[in-house]
């Protein structure tokens, strides 16, 4: 109530909706350890909260999902902040738009929720490099999540910007944001860098003040290396896993105060070559019921995944190099169009057995369209556009330098070399040390070879005559957002080798891909005179109006192979329909222009398109298509031998 309405009621009941309402002064978030509990202004509080990446979702969808969230029965929403979303060079900050971080705290607000902010700098999430900005690694020798000076000093410059516009949405300071996490299961990532851990909790608290609950999150294993003295302790875990015995551990390091559960997997992402992964309603609303019985405070991982756009997406390294998919449905309980699933409406009748969950019907799904097949046209190979792709033209060294070498960030680079003798017979063509990062389209003379991919196809066999161009695109699959060691260079790491002849004289062209989708393909920007051959890393596209009110759809390109999306301008994400799982991309609705306009989709395919090149559009998704799948081959890509056959291809 607006503080000038309260002065025109009778005083006593003035005095007592003073007492009643909480004021800016007396707004508290605390630990009770008297009572293991939360306490919201003095009043035993736990949260029932949801995860959601404001920076998976369209701006314009953000009250939309968050309501749903709270018609749920959810109190609070949890989401990270990538760093590197929001700085994407040194020094140079973006909180506009889809990366307004304050809009998306007051959309939450709006839906009365309260928030579990988690800044990082690290936050895993399947997001790229795990939220740490790719330049970073501009200086090869830094230790990332480590108390290394060059790594703390991007940290400070970066949570010196971010912390001070956090601290007035503080619950204390009349915002709505309760609790913060520091880094992110930390106690999994070998460094185990106690000082780099003091140093964010001392970055924090001079940054946030004193009266914020500071906590950190873990794995069961990673408990030892990951909490700190001063950090609230918290945990992760999901339906399969033993509660009693996890919480019990838990216990060894927070005796006293609420049971948290910060991230209980209400399902699990999905890998390009692995199978969908899904987590069954049951065993999740068990779960939960569970430890809402124990009075813990539970976060629901994810709530709404959303999707990967871009190049955002990361990867895991398990045996493998494993790169996530576009979508990030998750299998949670608010799916990746936005629509309430039976596992949103299980967890709310559970919720409802030990709070109240707000009154009167949740959203019905979101309107789907259904369009075409339509046809694509052929608007060149990618080397035809190399000038328009590569306007400052290419940078020369003799062995090849990576992405970060040449700030490039994400995306594609080309590589391209003469060859300095004839190469008559087939003759192996290879990197050393597994070093495609991560994988290569191989041309000569602008004739589509193949591919390598790393851990999965270490060679190739060419011919060619002396002076032939050996042009190599390469392709940032996502820098590893999970494992031992976050610094996944990306390019030709090693010089390859073409016989016995290891190839140098490089010229390098980092690619702008995305700037040139936002033009048309008029075929005057076609130079070359040849014939544009269907086969290798090749541009169609096509225009296409929508058919009344439209709705919600998803890409579906039967017989495409792999390759990179724009609808309108906008990257929405790479697709992989020989690979799968993941046979459909989300389309939003928002994304295309009313009926009457004209849409423009874009394709970068990367290796061979179906005979008849059509997409359609469908209303509903696929994302437990066929895995073709992917085995691994010898890492020793020294071996002359074959690697085994792929049935990936
Ligand atoms: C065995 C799991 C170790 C990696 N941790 C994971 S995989 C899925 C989730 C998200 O990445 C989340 O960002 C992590 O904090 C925890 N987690």
């Amino acid at each position: 109530m607006a503080p000038q309405k309260l002065l025109c009621l009778p005083s006593l009941l003035l005095l007592l909706l003073t007492r009643l309402l909480p004021q800016a002064d007396t707004r508290s978030f605390v630990v009770d350890r008297d009572h293991d509990r939360f306490l919201l202004d003095g009043a035993p509080f736990r949260y029932v909260s949801g995860s959601l990446h404001y920076f998976r979702v369209p701006r314009v969808l953000w009250a939309d999902r968050l309501f749903k969230m709270r018609m749920s029965g959810l109190n609070a929403v949890q989401f990270y902040v990538p760093w590197n979303y929001h700085e994407p060079e040194p020094g140079v900050y973006n909180f506009n738009a889809s990366r307004d971080l304050f809009a998306f705290l007051k959309e939450a607000t709006l839906a009365n929720l309260l928030v579990i902010l988690r800044p990082g700098p690290y936050i895993c999430a399947e997001w790229e490099m795990g939220g740490l900005p790719a330049w970073l690694l501009r200086k090869p020798k830094i230790r990332l999540r480590t108390s290394d000076p060059d790594f703390l000093a991007a940290v400070d410059s970066w949570f010196k910007v971010l912390l001070p516009k956090i601290h007035p949405w503080l619950y204390h300071n009349g915002g709505n944001i309760i609790s913060i996490q520091v880094e992110n299961e930390y106690g999994s990532y070998g460094a185990c860098d106690m000082s780099y851990m003091r140093h964010l909790a001392g970055l924090f608290r001079a940054l946030l003040g004193d009266k914020i609950l500071l906590f950190t999150t873990d794995g069961p294993e990673g408990l030892k290396c990951g909490s700190l003295q001063g950090l609230y302790t918290t945990i992760d875990f999901g339906p399969a896993d033993n509660m009693t015995k996890i919480f019990a551990l838990l216990r060894k390091y927070e005796p006293r105060g609420p049971l948290v559960n910060s991230e209980y997997y209400t399902g699990w992402l999905d890998y390009w070559g692995q199978n969908h992964s899904t987590r069954s309603v049951p065993a999740v609303t068990k779960g939960l019921e569970n430890m809402l019985k124990l009075g813990a405070s539970v976060n629901m991982y994810m709530f709404h995944g959303g999707t990967n756009f871009g190049y955002w997406n990361g990867a895991d390294e398990k045996g493998r190099f494993l790169p996530i998919t576009t979508s990030y449905d998750y299998d949670a309980p608010i799916s990746e169009a936005g629509d309430p699933t039976p596992k949103l409406f299980a967890i709310r009748n559970v919720i409802s057995k030990f709070q109240e969950v707000p009154l009167g019907p949740l959203p019905p799904p979101s309107p789907k369209m259904m369009l075409g097949p339509l046809s694509l046209h052929l608007d060149g190979n990618l080397l035809a556009f190399l000038d328009f792709l590569c306007p400052q033209g290419p940078i020369h060294s003799i062995l090849p330098m990576t992405f970060e070498a040449v700030n490039q960030d994400h995306g594609y680079m080309l590589y391209r070399t003469y060859l300095i003798h004839t190469v008559s017979e087939p003759a192996q063509f290879w990197v050393p040390n597994n070093g495609v990062h991560d994988r290569a389209y191989v041309m000569v003379d602008g004739v589509f070879q193949g591919v390598l991919e790393r851990n999965m196809k270490h060679n190739l066999f060419l011919t060619g005559k002396k002076g032939a161009k050996l042009d190599v695109l390469l392709e940032n699959m996502g820098r590893l957002s999970f494992g031992s060691n976050s610094s996944d260079f990306k390019g030709l790491l090693e010089p390859p080798i073409l016989g016995q002849t290891v190839l140098t004289q490089w010229l390098m062209f980092p690619l702008k891909v995305d700037n040139l989708v936002k033009w048309r393909f008029p075929n005057q920007l076609l130079k070359s005179s040849h014939p544009q051959t269907p086969s290798g890393p090749t541009f169609y596209s096509t225009t296409f109006p929508i058919l009344d009110s439209g709705g919600d759809t998803f890409l579906f390109l039967p017989g495409w192979t792999k390759g990179q999306v724009w609808i309108n301008g906008f990257n929405l994400g790479r697709y992989w329909t020989k690979r799968g799982p993941q046979q459909t991309l989300y389309v939003p609705r928002p994304l295309l222009f009313p009926r009457g306009a004209l849409n423009k989709i874009t394709l970068l395919e990367l290796e061979n398109v179906p005979l008849r090149p059509q997409i359609q559009f469908l209303d509903r998704p696929i994302l437990n298509g066929t895995v073709h799948k992917t085995h691994i081959c010898s890492l020793s890509a020294e071996s002359a031998s074959e690697p085994m056959e792929l049935s990936g291809h």
